[in-house]
């Protein structure tokens, strides 16, 4: 799995992946421009515009005129701005200054007052994860140029200006895409710096996952290639009970469609089984919606042990908070807890202590806000998610973009996929059904969290093509078997 580095280890990588390797730290800056030019390209092939690369003294810059030379050389018209006398740059920098092309333009600007052309392109290589302090003097007086500029900004690794693993102070270039190296600055994760980043990608400049893992094993951010070795196997010979018998209870009080979401989810997540606990008003709806799901009377209701996996929250409205220490007090394995649930155990601390271990916590940003409190920003709200999960012994789901899940031995994987149009009524009770019937089906809890968290992004990715925003919750349901197609799960 890809971890997620803090910016003072990239330095330490860079050089014992060079050793390691025998290569120069300069091949590694032009594979790192040879990666973000693959990506320039997918974007702006044929593009008539002028390009101008900003450059600043380090080997943020560096990586600039490495590409600033590559898209040169495919014949393109490239302006190199910089604002430092090579002397005073990186090793790698003056490399890749001396490689320029005739063709290219350089300037050296000690005041800028360069005249922009509003429709160029604009690359950003100013600073990287090497920004020890907020901008300044002419890169200050650059960023804020560039930033009400219109022409398309594209930064090199890290927005200018904002740290790697902080939040930003004062002010950061504005880019519509940022290219980062090899594994996703953790600041880049932060909703706070949303603005900054614009689309994010991640390229790889050929550092193997195993060889990150040596310097970082806390923080780590799920990909594709994760999914298949945690999925499930199922034979020619499993039967329904094998995909698992769930029991998904919330819909109470006319709140019908969040569990209606959540076991419709489930089913299309494999589930072999989805039961719904909901009160009586939820039966027409129900059968209506959902008639592979089957409707059961709490009253009926003799053992919790017939189920492999239980869901409890969405809809479930404000029932007595017996009731549901009832439930976890007779279901000692892991399970999930959503929505109404996670509000009962805020507002009832008593039920920490019968949650069975490695359960399953989603909360949104509010819910966890209900739950642990006012966070001041990000690293803060997720500081406080690594130690809830660690101190609970659960694993605790923050959800939003890159949806953090954090385990119980602290460690935390941010997710790599979803975007805006999920935010839609309804999407949590969508993961919530497809958290339970993985764990039904027999998935670690750990694997379970990272598999629907994926998948659900996913779906919704899948949905967004063809609904944008008009995407709603029963989209990203029926989008999630195209998902299983797509990584070849069967
Ligand atoms: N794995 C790696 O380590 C690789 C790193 N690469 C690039 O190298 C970058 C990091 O390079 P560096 O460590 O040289 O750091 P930067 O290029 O980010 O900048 C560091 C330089 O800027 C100065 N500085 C810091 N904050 C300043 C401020 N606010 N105003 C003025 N000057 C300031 C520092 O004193 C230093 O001279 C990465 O972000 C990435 O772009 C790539 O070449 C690929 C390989
Ligand atoms: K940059």
């Amino acid at each position: 799995m890809l971890s997620i580095l803090s910016g003072n280890q990239v330095a330490k990588l860079d050089k014992a992946y060079i050793q390691s390797e025998n290569i120069s730290s300069w091949e590694l800056m032009e594979r790192a421009a040879l990666s973000f030019v693959r990506d320039f390209f997918k974007r702006f092939q044929n593009s008539k515009k002028k390009i101008f690369v900003f450059v600043g003294p380090g080997n943020n810059g560096g990586d600039g005129l490495a590409i600033a030379r590559l898209i040169a050389d495919r014949g393109y018209k490239v302006s190199v701005i910089t604002f430092s006398e090579k002397e005073k740059c990186s090793k790698d920098y003056v490399i890749n200054f001396e490689k320029l092309p005739e063709n290219t333009g350089v300037i050296l600007e000690k005041d800028f007052n360069y005249e922009l052309a509003e429709d160029g392109i604009v690359i950003d290589a100013l600073f990287g994860v090497g920004i020890n302090r907020p901008l300044e003097g002419v890169f200050l007086k650059a960023v804020k140029r560039l930033n009400e500029l219109h022409a398309n900004k594209i930064a090199v690794d890290i927005p200018s200006g904002l740290p790697a693993d902080e939040l930003v102070e004062g002010e950061a270039f504005l880019a519509e895409l940022t290219v980062s190296f090899q594994f996703p600055k953790f600041s880049l994760l932060f909703p706070e710096h949303a603005k900054y980043i614009g689309e994010l990608l991640v390229a790889s400049i050929g550092i193997p996952e195993d060889f990150l893992m040596k310097f970082e094993r806390r923080r780590f951010f799920m990909q594709e290639s994760d999914m298949l070795p945690r999925h499930k196997k199922f034979h020619a010979f499993s039967h329904k009970g094998d995909f698992g018998r769930i029991l998904l209870i919330g819909g109470r009080r006319g709140k019908a469609g969040a569990i209606i979401l959540s076991a419709r989810a489930a089913l299309r997540t494999g589930s072999g089984l989805v039961h719904v606990w909901a009160d009586d008003s939820a039966v027409i709806p129900l059968h209506n919606n959902c008639i592979e799901a089957m409707y059961l009377d709490g009253e009926k209701l003799v053992s919790m042990d017939d189920f492999d996996a239980l869901g409890i929250g969405p809809g479930l409205g404000q029932v007595d908070v017996s009731e549901l220490e009832g439930i976890l007090k007779s279901f000692r394995k892991p399970l999930v807890l959503d929505a109404d649930a996670l509000n009962l155990l805020s507002e009832n601390p008593q039920l920490w202590a019968n949650l069975p271990e490695n359960s399953i916590l989603t909360p949104h940003l509010k819910e966890f806000e209900r739950i642990s409190g006012k966070a001041k920003n990000q690293m803060e709200r997720l500081e406080k998610a690594r130690s809830l999960a660690s101190d609970n012994k659960v694993y605790l789901v923050l959800k939003g973009a890159f949806t953090c899940v954090s385990a119980p031995d602290g460690t935390q994987y941010f997710n790599s996929t979803g975007n805006k149009h999920m935010a839609t009524a309804g999407s949590g009770d969508v993961l919530t059904g497809m958290l339970t019937a993985m764990l039904g089906q027999g998935y670690s809890p750990l694997d379970a969290c990272l598999c629907a968290v994926f998948h659900h992004g996913l779906a919704g990715q899948v949905a967004s093509k063809t609904k944008g925003r008009g995407t709603i919750a029963s989209d990203i349901i029926e989008s999630i078997p195209q998902t299983f197609l797509d990584l070849g799960i069967d």
